[in-house]
């Protein structure tokens, strides 16, 4: 298998480093210095199961071959300008691995898919990173074309789920009930089931989404907001954290795609997205 995967960032560089033992690797970084840097050093992943160091193919320009599959691993405000580059690419598949809804719009080629990535990663540099928390990466054509082949494995659990948009939805419903309060209020998740004032907002929001998108909501009841912020409560949300270090938040693609979707004035969910949009 030939794989390529844009962005060298904490998802990135992880998934580079497992599909480098399942085939040929090549990573499409933006800055010149940490090909550099790749080509030299590989990638150095730390795990729960230890440490491994990865050789990969390091490069700035997107590789042009029809037996390759891409994996597109930046944040979602990279998109736009990443299809653009693709859109003279032949590749096998392509498959977006972004948070939000916005990729729904921007892939158009045949074999377009979309992963949901339910792992923790964070960067620690060019070519350091933690594989933290293990989770799967469910994966689904989003125009009933091929998928990319990944063997599953214990360290990353590969599932294939032909309702791959249902899955999309769910992750970004979660992330609108958990990621722009946490972010807000500089708390943690946990906090938010610890704290009863902010509990109560969630379970405002949750109801308000419940009644503007029943469909899309009945994978989302309450009990899975709550368990994801039992789960991770210890972490802070990746909103969090980009607001935090002053970085560009995916508010966008996960909030303002769910907000442009219906027309129901969703007011709590819309607060905390302004606020948001104003910390820019
Ligand atoms: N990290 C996590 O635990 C999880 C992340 N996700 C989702 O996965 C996606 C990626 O997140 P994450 O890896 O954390 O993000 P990062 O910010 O760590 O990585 C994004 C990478 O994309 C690179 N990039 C941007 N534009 C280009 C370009 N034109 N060509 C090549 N590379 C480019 C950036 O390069 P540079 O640094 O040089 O700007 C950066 O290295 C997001 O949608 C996120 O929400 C989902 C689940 C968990
Ligand atoms: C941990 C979780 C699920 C919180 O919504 C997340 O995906 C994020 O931080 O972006």
């Amino acid at each position: 298998m030939t794989y390529t995967i844009i962005g060298g960032g904490a998802v990135g560089l992880v998934l580079a480093s497992y599909l480098a033992t399942q085939g040929s690797v090549t990573i499409v970084v933006k800055r010149q210095q940490q090909a550099q840097l790749l080509q030299q050093h590989g990638i150095t992943c730390h795990s729960e199961w230890g440490q491994s160091i990865a050789h990969v193919h390091a490069t700035t320009t997107i590789p042009n071959d029809p037996a390759q599959h891409i994996f597109i691993c930046t944040k979602a405000y990279a998109l736009q300008t990443i299809t653009e580059q693709l859109a003279h690419i032949e590749a096998a598949t392509i498959t977006a691995c972004q948070n939000g809804l916005a990729h729904l719009a921007l892939l158009e080629h045949p074999s377009s898919c979309a992963a949901v990535v339910e792992f923790g990663a964070y960067k620690e540099s060019d070519t350091i990173v933690h594989h933290t928390g293990v989770g799967r990466v469910v994966i689904g054509a989003l125009s009933g074309g091929q998928v990319p082949f990944i063997a599953s494995t214990q360290q990353l659990p590969i599932i294939y789920d032909e309702s791959i948009q249902d899955v999309m939805w769910r992750k970004a419903l979660l992330n609108c009930c958990i990621n722009p309060l946490t972010a807000i209020m500089q708390v943690k998740n946990g906090e938010l089931i610890t704290n009863p004032s902010l509990w109560q907002i969630v379970m405002r929001m949750h109801a308000e989404l419940e009644e503007a998108l029943p469909k899309q909501m009945k994978n989302v009841p309450l009990k899975a907001v709550y368990e994801l912020c039992e789960k991770t409560a210890q972490n802070r949300s990746s909103m969090h954290v980009d607001i935090a270090h002053g970085r560009q938040t995916e508010i966008e693609e996960i909030v303002g795609a769910v907000l442009a979707f219906t027309a129901h004035p969703l007011p709590t969910l819309r607060v905390l997205y302004d606020q948001i949009i104003a910390k820019r």
